[in-house]
């Protein structure tokens, strides 16, 4: 399973994070698409990005294949699992804008500012399950999309492309994003707040300690639990000023839904474990993660690389945080 939320600073700078959950790495590290790149296109609509983006991902024939990114204009994106509901397009459909699942992420981030750039041109898109390769197939996803302003989901089903107002900026696995909004309804009396003590017959109930408030918000990894959790937690963190502070927020907040070894059998009889948690503060341009094995933060900054040769793709060496 997965987890994604974003939030902003007290200056309105987006932080947009993950976790990935998963069994086995695809050999995933972070990668720069330097702004002027040439994008190849599935469906032949080559051009340069618009955008320099960083992300962490796989090269796969010099094309870059992003789990998640964020760009220069401080737009972020994340694809998360949605088997069973995500359904593309078969093939390219004409008068369309057309974009292969996989491209997804970079399209977004290599062509676009932010969520209402996308948001517009989606009504103009088409989503197909057109393979990577024959190897690596096609993944059934659906994505959250973020900026300094607000944050959407995309969900492309049987019935069509859905763009969803994601209010509380949290996204999880399936089902569908409707779904998981509705079910916040069943947490509507879990709150932050210190309890008062309760009064049965003659008895005082006086509460252990703080936390009370928050019972009956699920701590288990399936998956409309980890969405009610973060959008719990993702609702209730304080507003924060600095870097530090919102990194430490994120880490924190996707820390809480993240996946231990033994605890959850996947259809392949391997356990999942959240295999890295991204984050990319927009107020800096800044890729950090930690992974299951080296908790530690790393980091690549974008801005490091703006003069970087458009030639290119890039795989830095990221720097410890601090
Ligand atoms: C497995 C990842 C999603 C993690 C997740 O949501 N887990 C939930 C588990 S569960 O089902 O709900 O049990 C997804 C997210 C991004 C995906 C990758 C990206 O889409 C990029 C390419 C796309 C290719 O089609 C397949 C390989 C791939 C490299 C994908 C492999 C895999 O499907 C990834 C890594």
């Amino acid at each position: 399973m997965c987890t994604a939320i974003r939030f902003t600073d007290s200056d309105g700078n987006m932080y947009f994070g993950r976790n990935l959950d998963w069994s086995t790495s695809y050999g995933e590290r972070i990668v720069i698409v330097p702004r002027g790149f040439q994008v190849r296109s599935a469906f032949g609509d080559d051009g340069p990005a618009a955008h320099a983006v960083i992300g962490m991902g796989i090269v796969f024939e010099d094309y870059p294949l992003y789990f998640d990114c964020g760009n220069d204009a401080g737009l972020g994106v994340a694809g998360l699992n949605f088997p069973g509901y995500a359904r593309y397009q078969d093939g390219p459909v004409v008068g369309k804008t057309n974009v292969a699942a996989y491209e997804f992420p970079l399209w977004v981030t290599a062509n676009f500012p932010g969520v209402d750039e996308v948001e517009a041109a989606l009504s103009e898109t088409a989503i197909v399950g057109k393979p990577v390769s024959d190897e690596l197939g096609v993944s059934l996803l659906h994505w959250i999309i973020g900026d300094g302003r607000r944050s959407i989901v995309v969900e492309c089903m049987n019935d069509g492309l859905h763009i969803h107002h994601n209010p509380v900026d949290t996204l999880a696995n399936q089902p569908g994003f409707d779904w998981h909004m509705e079910n916040l309804r069943t947490f509507i009396t879990a709150t932050g707040d210190l309890p008062e003590s309760a009064h049965w017959r003659d008895a005082e109930l006086v509460p252990f300690g703080s936390g009370a408030g928050m019972r009956g918000i699920p701590g288990d990894y399936y998956s409309p639990s980890r969405f009610a959790k973060a959008a719990f937690l993702n609702a209730h963190y304080p507003l924060k000023d600095n870097e530090a502070e919102n990194v430490s927020r994120l880490f924190h907040t996707l820390g809480n839904v993240s996946m231990v070894d033994g605890a959850a059998l996947m259809a392949d009889g391997a356990y999942e474990r959240t295999l890295y948690t991204g984050c990319y503060s927009a107020r800096t341009g800044t890729y950090y993660y930690s992974t299951y094995d080296d908790p530690a933060l790393r980091c690549v900054r974008l801005g490091d690389y703006a003069d970087a040769d458009p030639a290119g793709l890039l795989e830095p060496e990221p720097a410890w945080w601090r």
